[in-house]
């Protein structure tokens, strides 16, 4: 950018007043000269700077003329499919799975590998490489091959496991069964219950046992992190199952896109809206003896929008509980299963000790424990290490009900 040009002196001269008239008039005429002179070269400055601002202005119209046509023009995304040289690549185009070879800008030349999402124009051009962050479905969806936890990882809740194995388990195992008694199997299973019951584990247990990919999509992020990707993206995951079948989709938090409709007609509410009929409607267009089962969970049975649970849905309910005493007994076992526990625990007193709480609590106060253990240099896990991290959670836990009131209160 030129700088801008530096001003002229103001024209000074000393008129001494006791010099004769003519003399006086004379240096007078001499300094009105000098500051027409200036006033010449100010004025020239003055047409030279608005000229520079008429050709700036003319440049902010053109950029914002140029942005405005990228934004609204549609750019379609592909994948890279191989760098053939510096300046051309093979991309294959999403949805139509078209195979184009391109040109590839400069900018972006070195950049760009075989595997890259791209955002291509009209003509193919490559406009941007899509970072892992724009990668909502990827970032969306948990899949796991095949989840490593097993029947006998989940304590407590023998009869829900039981009916999840007769839902889930048994038509993707045994499809036939169904097919000679004439039968559907049930579409969806819906887990409900308190959070950290062992609703996740059930469904990566199921997954476990009959080989299937576990595709995990949690409703409360659809809401709050993807927003607008919502119905797209459940369109995602049901092809996404489809490609990997067999495999068990998991809707956790499904009361975050179908909760019952409220009065508001919030753009918010209409994109809820939006997610839960596609989620319908991917249900309604389901083979149910197919190979991909699908299961939600919920915490919030009460607030659920009661046109999921219809027939051909979420049409087999498993309400998972806290755990009883014996149920807590059978986690406590579970999760010292791996630890050096010493031979004076007492798991009967200790579940009479942790009334209230959820496999998800055990599982801490397990860990609690052992850390007792190590800050007292032992390598043995002993009973009083139990209490004292029953007195710690417990004490912690009142300590955060008065951390949260307090900053309410605020
Ligand atoms: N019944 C159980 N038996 C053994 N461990 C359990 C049980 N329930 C919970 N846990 C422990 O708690 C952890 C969290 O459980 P999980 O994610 O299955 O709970 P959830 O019911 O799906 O919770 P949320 O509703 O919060 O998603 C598990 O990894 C496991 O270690």
């Amino acid at each position: 950018m030129s700088r801008s040009p530096s001003l002229p002196d103001r024209p000074h001269r000393d008129i001494d007043p006791d010099l004769p008239d003519d003399e006086r008039i004379e240096a007078l005429r001499g300094h009105y000269e000098d500051l027409v002179e200036v006033n010449e070269q100010l004025s020239d400055q003055l047409e030279e700077a608005d000229q520079r601002r008429q050709r700036l202005h003319e440049r902010v119209d053109r950029v914002e003329r140029e942005n405005e046509t990228l934004k609204s023009s549609s750019l379609y995304i592909a994948t890279v499919e191989d760098v053939l040289d510096d300046e051309e690549v093979i991309v294959k185009q999403h949805g139509n799975n078209q195979e184009v070879l391109t040109e590839i800008s400069s900018r972006l030349a070195d950049r760009v590998a075989a595997g890259d999402r791209v955002a291509v124009n009209d003509s193919f051009a490559i406009q941007t490489i899509l970072d892992a962050e724009t990668d909502a479905r990827a970032q969306s969806m948990e899949i796991t091959e095949r989840p490593e936890v097993g029947y006998e990882d989940i304590g407590g809740i023998d009869e829900q496991v039981r009916e999840v194995r007769e839902a889930v388990e048994q038509p993707l195992a045994e499809p036939e069964i169904f097919e000679e008694v004439g039968i559907e199997p049930p579409s969806g299973v819906l887990l409900y219950g308190p959070p950290g019951t062992g609703k996740t584990m059930l469904a990566k247990a199921v997954a476990n046992k009959t080989d299937a990919t576990f595709i995990k999509m949690a409703g409360s992020e659809l809401v709050r992190k993807f927003i607008g990707e919502g119905s797209r993206l459940v369109r995602d995951l049901f092809e996404m199952a489809r490609e990997r079948e067999p495999a068990i989709i998991f809707i956790d938090e499904i009361d975050a896109i179908a909760a019952t409709r409220t009065e508001s007609k919030t753009s918010g509410d209409a994109e809820v809206q939006r997610t839960m009929m596609q989620l319908l409607s991917e249900m309604d267009g389901f083979e149910a003896r197919g190979e991909i089962r699908i299961i939600a969970a919920t915490n919030r049975f009460d607030m659920l929008d009661r046109a999921i649970l219809r027939p051909g849905r979420f049409d087999r309910l498993i309400e998972v509980p806290e755990p009883d005493r014996d149920g807590r007994e059978q986690i406590l076992e579970i999760h010292t299963r791996g630890m050096n526990v010493g031979d004076d625990i007492d798991f009967a007193t200790l579940a009479d000790d942790t009334e209230g709480y959820s496999g998800a609590d055990i599982e801490s106060l397990a860990t609690e424990a052992g850390m007792f253990a190590i800050r007292n240099e032992r390598d043995e896990v002993c009973h009083q290490d139990f209490l004292e991290a029953v007195e710690k959670i417990e004490n912690d836990d009142s300590s955060d009900v008065i951390s949260s009131a307090g900053y309410f209160y605020q």
